[in-house]
């Protein structure tokens, strides 16, 4: 299926692995340019062809100076993809509420919340020229808050809220936004023996190899299996496409089935 994607243009965030670069895939292989942003640079980033651009998107002014790098790169914006997120803040810990300090939760709301709320302000003045469309990565744990650590599954709740408030906003005026919702993701944090799965699973006294056992069917996921990165990309994508014209201020889970509730 043709996305009709070509010749758009696009900001990715979090895009040196796991889900963002996959996503930069997609959009390439669609014939979007992309600015990607990652705080470290790959091998593999590179080899996209996107022009990948290094940022601290946890600090204030961070995203602002992304997106100006952008703009002077491709003109006006079409896509934006909100996709920084998790990593070695909130989502590392585990824990119950009385474990987190206040710094900790200052970092999770800076990467899973506040990266996405400054650059879609310095981005939306330039997809509304466009008529553009905006997808941000929540999580699935933001619709079972008890299923993560609470700053993280919360700050992915604030994420997913935000995203129909501006769907809501800025929809007379030509933008769409909408959000992906995945489960647990074959990713760095799944993937690393030392990774925030090994510490969830200590935590849970098992090891990793056997929470990521239990995952599947201890989350009732349909699929029995970790998701693909490239599977939450491909939607994405969709949803970055105009054959997704209709569809505005909803939340698309990506994890097998999991997730029951509305
Ligand atoms: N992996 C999962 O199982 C899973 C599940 C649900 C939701 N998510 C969400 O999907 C998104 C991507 O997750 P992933 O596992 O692919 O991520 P990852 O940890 O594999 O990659 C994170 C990316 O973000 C970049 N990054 C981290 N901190 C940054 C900062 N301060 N400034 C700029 N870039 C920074 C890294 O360089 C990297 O490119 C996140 O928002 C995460 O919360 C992941």
């Amino acid at each position: 299926m043709d996305l009709q994607l070509t010749g758009k243009t696009a900001v990715v965030t979090g895009a040196s692995r796991g889900i963002g670069l996959a996503t930069v895939g997609a959009l390439i292989g669609e014939g979007v340019t992309v600015v990607a942003a990652a705080r470290t640079i790959t091998p593999e980033l590179k080899e996209t062809g996107a022009i990948a651009v290094s940022a601290d998107l946890s600090t204030p002014d961070g995203p602002a100076r992304l997106v100006e790098r952008a703009l002077a790169e491709l003109g006006d914006l079409d896509i934006l993809v909100n996709n920084v997120g998790g990593g070695d803040s909130g989502e590392g810990q585990t824990g119950g509420f009385l474990a987190f300090t206040e710094e900790q939760w200052q970092q999770t709301f800076d990467l899973n919340f506040l990266a996405a709320v400054r650059t879609s302000r310095a981005a939306l003045p330039s997809l509304v020229r466009r008529r553009g469309a905006l997808v941000s990565v929540s999580s699935n744990s933001a619709r079972v808050p008890h299923a993560g650590p609470v700053p993280y599954t919360t700050a992915k709740a604030a994420l997913t809220a935000f995203g129909k408030a501006l769907a809501e906003e800025f929809g007379p005026r030509g933008v769409r936004v909408n959000t992906v919702s995945p489960g647990p993701v074959r990713t760095a944090m799944w993937e690393s023996p030392d990774g925030y799965g090994a510490e969830l699973a200590r935590s849970m006294g098992v090891t990793r190899e056997q929470l990521l056992e239990q995952i599947p069917a201890a989350m009732g996921m349909t699929t029995g299996r970790l998701v693909e990165p490239a599977e939450v990309a491909a939607v994405v994508a969709f949803l970055a496409s105009p054959l997704a014209a209709s569809t505005s201020g909803a939340d698309f889970l990506i994890d097998g089935g999991a997730v029951k509730t509305a």
